[in-house]
């Protein structure tokens, strides 16, 4: 059987997200032995692979070029990579905010460009990844849903502009969910609470909360009702929220600051 895999990998920044990609993979069967790393300081660097900590001149020719290091650097790290053949190489991007009209500026010699926008759980293999890419061909195209499926789920975008949006929900979205499980437990420890009781509550709550909507037939918000019973506890914090649409605004104020960042951090 064919191998869904690239021959050989060549990874840009393994921090955060490039590591738990690359243990993802190699949990589906991605050999190690195909794998370059060039990062000065990787986060727990999976074992068996090629490590540099610079770019190297005599780096081979890599089938993709995953990178996976901040947006801000990559005026810095392309031109090092001027001397690599990318003649072969689909890049495949998570910097957020840099488009593929940039990322083909930067990098004139890779045969191709593709974005994807992650997120956190592609450590546990529940990432919703957003994929985009213009003027792919069809074997790439397959390659990346392949991948990028194995940890998650993968959609395509048909609108570029629209990776911004998904970078400010999906992307950066678990940063919010954390934080409401985090004000939740001060919450209920602010009225008398033990602190670890109520992080633990609160913690088990979102979990269970999330698999029951996932599950379900009915919208959150129809859930939310569901649990309201009239005249009830829920309704009389649900007010607090709704009151001015408090939670609404909030919401759409804090994704809009995330999208507009990410236009800047493209320009
Ligand atoms: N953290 C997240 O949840 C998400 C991050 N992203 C994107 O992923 C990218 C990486 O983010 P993180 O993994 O969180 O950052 P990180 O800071 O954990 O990883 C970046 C890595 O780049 C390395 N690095 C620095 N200079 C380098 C150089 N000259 N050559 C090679 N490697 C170098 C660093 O040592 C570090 O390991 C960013 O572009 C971000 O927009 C996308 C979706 C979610
Ligand atoms: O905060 C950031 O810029 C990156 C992109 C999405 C999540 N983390």
């Amino acid at each position: 059987m064919l191998s869904v895999f690239p021959q050989s990998l060549l990874v840009i920044g393994s921090g955060n997200m490039g590591g738990a990609m690359l243990r993802g993979w190699f949990a589906q069967g991605l050999d190690p032995a195909t794998v370059t790393v060039v990062d000065p300081a990787p986060r727990d660097l999976p074992a068996g692979v090629r490590h540099l900590t610079e770019i190297d001149p005599g780096i081979s020719a890599p089938d993709w070029l995953l990178l996976g290091i901040k947006p801000q650097m990559l005026g810095d790290v392309a031109p090092q990579l001027a001397g690599i053949d990318l003649s072969r190489a689909l890049v495949v991007s998570m910097l957020a905010g840099v488009e593929c009209a940039g990322l083909r500026a930067a990098l004139p010699h890779a045969r191709a460009v593709a974005r994807i926008m992650p997120n956190m759980a592609v450590s546990i293999g529940q990432s919703v990844t957003a994929l985009y890419a213009d003027g792919l061909d069809d074997d790439d195209r397959a390659g990346l849903e392949s991948l990028f499926g194995m940890l998650g789920t993968a959609e395509w975008l048909v609108d570029e502009a629209q990776m911004h949006l998904v970078t400010a929900l999906s992307g950066s979205g678990p940063a919010y969910l954390f934080r409401f499980i985090d004000a939740l437990g001060k919450a209920a420890e602010g009225l008398g609470m033990p602190a670890d009781q109520a992080a633990r509550f609160a913690m088990a709550m979102v979990r269970g909360s999330a698999e029951l909507a996932h599950r379900s037939d009915e919208s959150p918000a129809a859930l939310a009702e569901r649990v309201a019973s009239p005249g009830g506890t829920t309704r009389a914090a649900l007010n607090v929220f709704d009151a001015d649409a408090a939670l609404d605004r909030l919401v759409a104020e804090a994704v809009a600051a995330a999208a507009k960042r990410s236009v800047e951090l493209g320009q």
